[in-house]
């Protein structure tokens, strides 16, 4: 018997040669005005919902398929003998395949000036409910919600004359999902709205979409179980948009870490190195070319670097991969690889190999590829916050000690400000002549970091005469400084604000210090 298809699309993109394919085939086509009109246009027999209801579209489209015969045919059980004779009784005819796409909601409200009336209007009623019905109805009805699915059930149609109850059910599954996604972002438009009309930056409640990219061996250790999801839309140049080139299935560490790495090395405009440990960088640098920033951050802490996280913000080419490859590295990041480099690789299968592309616009683009908010679970909640995406300016910069930084000191600091806002607090970072020297990072005590950073550069060889140092939040004591200049610091920039700045401005004075002032913390927990 011929198959009916009911077609009622909002995005009538691929509708036209997914009908004529299907009338091709012997399926007796259904349509709702717009879409029926499209495919009569074209020649295709095609019968209008109104006529095959024998009630007309109404109340401006608000009351088009909401009708017995049409969520009769979608419902109908044909496997039971109740529901086959209720649709001779009504003479109702079986719906075999529902194409439907959903009035933009999503698309009305991202407009600027989108008001209340416009969403209203453009919130889908008929559409959702006959997706509803098909997709409860799956063992009978195959239901496609978006023409990414048209070629493939075209191809089993051709094939078998029907759908296999896998491709059905996996179609139902995606047609809730699809309803889930809509529903969400309606109760998240309307529920934003405040008594002025003007939208709340946290709506009443908040029903967030994530899609699954992978099942994960384990989690942090090894008893806990885990899965990375992406959003729905994500940002070109995230983490969850890289391609894996080579090398072992990715564990939760190193998604964590790199994307510390990759959210920290996207900072700098000029070629730079990323070397992650725990989420923390243990050596960060910037140089002529990818080869030299890696040799720069190396150096900082040889003996963390082992088993690290590297990313790179230029094509990793066959200098630096020859230079990389002598250490062992987990994952390595790049928006590109060379042939060189990849050959080099070749030989290390468990070296995993991330590719990914920097968003247009330059490697610096600060407001493309973040996410534009953070969220931490907490017992049975969630703290959302604004994302720490701000990035400080050379002229943000306040000068407090008698002594002025110099051009070169100004550079040292603004690098080592870039590097402190990813290192987890209390954060301190010497830094020098564009790489760090030494990280203490994650510590209860700003003085304990202090103290760790200059233990870390002294392990690793490093003198730090004359380095400049970050602080992520204010120096409630002029004893961290004290900590600085004792391991021969001469610049500092921190945000300010403590009780005590004179205190602590004093003291740099006091020790030959340049300090300038940023205003802006940077805590990372
Ligand atoms: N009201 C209804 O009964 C109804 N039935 C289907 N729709 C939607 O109407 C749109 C297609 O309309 P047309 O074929 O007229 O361009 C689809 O997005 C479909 O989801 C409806 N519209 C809104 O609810």
């Amino acid at each position: 018997m011929a198959l009916t298809a009911l077609l009622s699309v909002s995005d009538k993109t691929g509708i036209l040669e997914f009908a004529k394919a299907l009338h091709a085939l012997g399926t007796k086509l259904l349509s709702t005005g717009g879409t029926a009109k499209l495919l009569a246009d074209a020649g295709l027999p095609v019968t209008e919902v109104a006529e095959h209801t024998g009630f007309p579209e109404m109340m401006d489209g608000r009351v088009k398929t909401l009708h017995p015969k049409i969520h009769g045919g979608l419902l109908a059980r044909g496997d039971t003998a109740e529901h086959v004779a209720a649709m001779e009784k009504h003479g109702i005819t079986r719906i075999d395949i529902l194409a439907v796409n959903l009035y933009p909601f999503e698309a009305t409200v991202a407009k600027p000036g989108c008001t209340l009336e416009d969403a209203i209007e453009n919130i889908d009623i008929g559409g959702p409910a006959m997706v509803r019905s098909a997709a409860k109805n799956w063992k009978d009805v195959t239901v496609l919600t978006d023409a990414a699915q048209y070629a493939a059930v075209l191809e089993e149609l051709k094939a078998h004359g029907k759908t296999s109850d896998k491709t059905r059910f996996a179609c139902s599954v995606a047609a809730f999902n699809r309803i889930a996604q809509y529903d969400a972002a309606i109760s998240n438009y309307l529920s934003a709205l405040q008594d002025d009309g003007a939208k709340a930056e946290y709506p009443a409640q908040m029903n967030s979409t994530f899609v699954k990219v992978q099942d994960l061996r384990y989690g942090e250790n090894s008893h806990q179980t885990a899965a990375l999801y992406r959003d729905l839309f994500p940002a070109p140049g995230s983490l969850v948009t890289a391609k894996q080139l080579q090398g072992k299935e990715l564990s939760y560490n190193n998604i964590a870490d790199a994307d510390a790495a990759w959210e920290c090395v996207k900072s700098f405009d000029t070629p730079a190195c990323v070397i992650v440990k725990h989420a923390n960088p243990c050596g960060v640098a910037v140089g002529v070319n990818p080869a030299e920033a890696y040799s720069k951050a190396f150096k900082t802490d040889p003996t963390s670097a082992f088993g690290g996280i590297i990313a790179f913000n230029r094509e990793l080419d066959g200098a630096a991969a020859q230079l990389v490859v002598k250490q062992f590295v987990e994952v390595l990041m790049a928006p590109s690889f060379s042939a060189e480099a990849l050959e080099v690789f070749k030989g290390k299968v468990n070296v995993r190999l991330l590719q990914i592309a920097l968003p247009a616009g330059g490697s610096r683009p600060w407001d493309q590829g973040r996410n534009a908010q953070d969220v931490k679970r907490v017992g049975s909640g969630l703290l959302v916050q604004t994302a720490d995406n701000h990035f400080l300016k050379r002229e943000d910069l306040k000068v407090v000690t008698t002594l002025k930084p110099t051009e070169q000191q100004l550079d040292d600091l603004m690098f080592a400000w870039t590097v402190a806002q990813y290192v987890k607090s209390n954060a301190i970072v010497f830094c020098g002549g564009g790489m760090t020297l030494g990280v203490g990072a994650g510590q209860m005590s700003r003085l304990d970091s202090a103290r760790i950073a200059s233990i870390k550069a002294g392990h690793a060889g490093l003198t730090l005469a004359g380095s400049a140092v970050a602080s992520d939040a204010f120096f409630p004591f002029r004893d961290g400084l004290d900590v600085l200049a004792d391991a021969g610091a001469t610049c500092v920039i921190q945000p300010g604000g403590s009780m005590r700045d004179d205190e602590v401005i004093a003291a740099a004075n006091e020790r030959g210090i340049a300090m300038v002032l940023t205003g802006v913390r940077h805590f990372r927990h």
